[in-house]
């Protein structure tokens, strides 16, 4: 079973800009009765004009990051505005391009496009494929794509690849992720897949004809696109980048619209949900604003991540030429210049499998979980099936030759990652530290099992030999590991030790092999744990005596105290303790539980006799110095 933690790039710094393009529809006189002709039109390929309400032969003119005027292509629009961004999905990080304007002024064109004009959706989708196939191999990642489709219609939230599906809630997670459970999730492997389930979904979204559009989308679309890459070296290490593509319904002056009854209601919701945007754009751009207001409508709930969020975003404001929209086209205009200030923060989405200790559970447990599970019991046996041929995550620490120094290390990055003021970056330094660290104690361990086998053979073939005496200075050493042990036999004598190094790899390895590299000096450093070494005791303890004992005592419980409950800063804030040190420490914890006293800090890697006196005396000196 593996849980998955998220983290991202750390506090990214940088910043993107939501860039905005402008696309004006081509004139059509039958949108122009009274053939006044266009009253906007472009200067260049940023720049563009609308003529002004106040005085007719004056002009307002606007800048953004990219215009369209009407003769550009369904293809230059998608090179411009939208091809720029669709890598970094590929990256993890989140990518969004809105069609916003009036109704009839080409947010659906543009999006959708036609067969023989093929829009932003189609492009898009085919070329994150593209961008997919053309990875590099050798660059060590392996791409799945999914999609979703789901539409705003009335403010609630409806499935269009699961159409009889009733309104799905918004949730958001404890990473600030916007979720909605019960949402189709699709697998696609190419593009005709995407076009298979697309096309029929299309057709699923609600749209009706009214007087500005024959067929005027009544809803927000939004289409996700979901890839995930997972590294294949280290099969835990995943990255999800998100792609939304959205088609907003156009902003309505139901006085034109002609609508009524049902229309007007859809209307309603639709002008609600655009004036929330723009709210939430203004707020936005104050920067003083206490709230942002992406709560009041369940778009901007959707779109919290392209503005002010995490994504990439563009904008792409459609507007149309003739003078019946002209008081639609002044506002989306004036909303498109104040969306082009808002700056988001894009980072890489990324999650780390950490397998969960395996926990007993009860018979009824495992009936509850077994019987209405059956997704569960599925998954259960694809990873057993996984693990099989070795290509999941949890085979890949199966795999490794001790599960139990796996799982501990695991069980110690997940304490690290809980850590809350911990800076991301260097936590997962940390934990590739830790990982080279605890291969490099394993591959001791391993010499030793080696060496402490050969030995055991050594000793059985002395005892056949009757040479008892020789036999029992050799194994003598090893015994006294327990200080408990008084009279050990033989057969003791040589296994124990190992027993111990392989029931608590992680922190007795340090033990063990101090033991294996010193058998000569085996008995002075183990009299080095009870007695401190010659002509230190005195000079290490003097400070001792000249203290109150019950301030000594309550010292004492204070550090002691610290190491059993203390985190990574915590103790680390400790004299003498420092990054490496604080981890082996937590890593103790992890596995023995506490420290009874504070002599076992002996047993920490590196930390000699000498050291812990140098420890104790720092740390007890300098909390009696606060
Ligand atoms: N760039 C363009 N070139 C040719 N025709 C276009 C263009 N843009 C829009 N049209 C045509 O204009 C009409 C209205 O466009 P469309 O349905 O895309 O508008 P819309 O903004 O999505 O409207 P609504 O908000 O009501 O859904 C359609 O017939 C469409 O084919």
């Amino acid at each position: 079973m593996a849980q998955r933690l998220t983290v991202s790039d750390g506090v990214s710094k940088k910043t993107s800009r939501v860039r905005v393009a402008v696309r004006l529809r081509p004139y059509m006189s039958r949108q122009d009765e009274k053939d006044e002709g266009p009253c906007v039109r472009g200067l260049d390929s940023q720049n563009l004009e609308i003529i002004n309400w106040r005085n007719a032969t004056e002009t307002v003119k606007y800048h953004f990051d990219v215009f369209h005027g009407e003769q550009t292509t369904q293809q230059e629009v998608f090179l411009s505005s939208v091809k720029p961004i669709l890598p970094h999905i590929l990256n993890g990080q989140n990518a969004s391009v809105f069609a916003y304007g009036p109704t009839g002024a080409g947010k659906t064109h543009t999006m959708l496009g036609t067969a023989e004009q093929p829009g932003v959706i189609p492009r898009a989708v085919r070329e994150v494929f593209n961008l997919v196939s053309a990875k590099d191999e050798d660059e060590g990642w392996d791409y799945s794509i999914g999609m979703s489709y789901l539409e705003i219609y009335n403010e609630k939230v409806l499935d269009l690849l699961s159409p009889n599906s009733q309104d799905l809630p918004i949730r958001e997670n404890k990473d600030k992720n916007i979720l909605i459970p019960g949402l189709t999730h699709t697998a696609i492997s190419s593009f005709s897949d995407f076009d298979k389930h697309f096309i029929p979904a299309t057709l699923n979204r609600t749209t009706a004809s009214t007087k500005l559009n024959q067929r005027s989308s009544r809803s927000h679309a939004i289409l996700l696109i979901k890839v995930v890459r997972t590294q294949r070296a280290l099969p835990h290490r995943q990255q999800t980048g998100k792609l939304y593509l959205v088609d907003l319904a156009g902003s309505e002056d139901n006085r034109r619209t002609g609508n009524q009854g049902i229309r007007l209601k859809e209307s309603g919701a639709i002008n609600l949900s655009l004036f929330t945007l723009s709210k939430v754009v203004d707020a936005l751009n104050s920067g003083t604003a206490a709230r942002i207001p992406y709560r009041d409508s369940k778009l901007t709930r959707l779109l919290q991540d392209s503005l002010g969020g995490s994504a990439h975003s563009v904008m792409i404001t459609n507007i149309a030429p003739e003078y019946r929209y002209y008081f639609d086209t002044f506002s989306a205009l004036n909303f498109a210049a104040k969306s082009k200030l808002i700056v988001n923060k894009p980072f890489t989405r990324e999650t780390v499998a950490v397998p969960v200790l395996p926990v007993k559970r009860s018979r009824e447990e495992h009936e509850a979980v077994g019987s209405g599970a059956e997704p569960h019991k599925k998954k259960q046996k694809e990873e057993k099936k996984s693990e099989q041929d070795g290509s999941s995550p949890s085979a890949h620490y199966h795999s490794l030759s001790e599960p139990s120094v796996m799982e501990r290390l695991i069980a110690l990055e997940k304490l690290m990652m809980s850590c809350q003021d911990r800076n991301r970056q260097s936590v997962l330094k940390d934990v590739a530290q830790s990982r080279k660290e605890i291969q490099e104690l394993k591959e001791k361990q391993r010499e030793f099992e080696r060496k402490a086998t050969l030995l055991s053979q050594l000793a059985k073939e002395k005892s056949s030999s009757k040479d008892e005496a020789a036999f029992k200075n050799t194994l003598a050493p090893l015994q006294r590991k327990q200080p408990n042990v008084t009279k050990p036999n033989k057969q003791q004598a040589v296994v124990q030790p190992m027993q111990v190094s392989q029931l608590q790899p992680l922190q007795h390895l340090a033990v063990v092999r101090k033991q294996s590299v010193c058998v000569t000096k085996e008995k002075k450093k183990l009299s080095d744990l009870v007695e401190p070494p010659d002509g230190k005791e005195n000079v290490e303890s003097s400070w001792e005596s000249q203290l109150d004992k019950s301030v000594l005592n309550e010292s004492k419980q204070k550090i002691l105290h610290i190491l059993n409950t203390g985190c990574l800063k915590e103790l680390k804030g400790l004299q003498q303790i420092g990054d490496k040190k604080a981890k082996l420490i937590l890593g103790w914890r992890e596995i023995q539980g506490h420290f009874t006293k504070l002599e076992d800090l002996i047993n920490i890697e590196g930390m000699t006799q000498k050291r812990f006196s140098s420890f104790m005396k720092a740390n007890i000196l300098s909390a009696l110095g606060k």
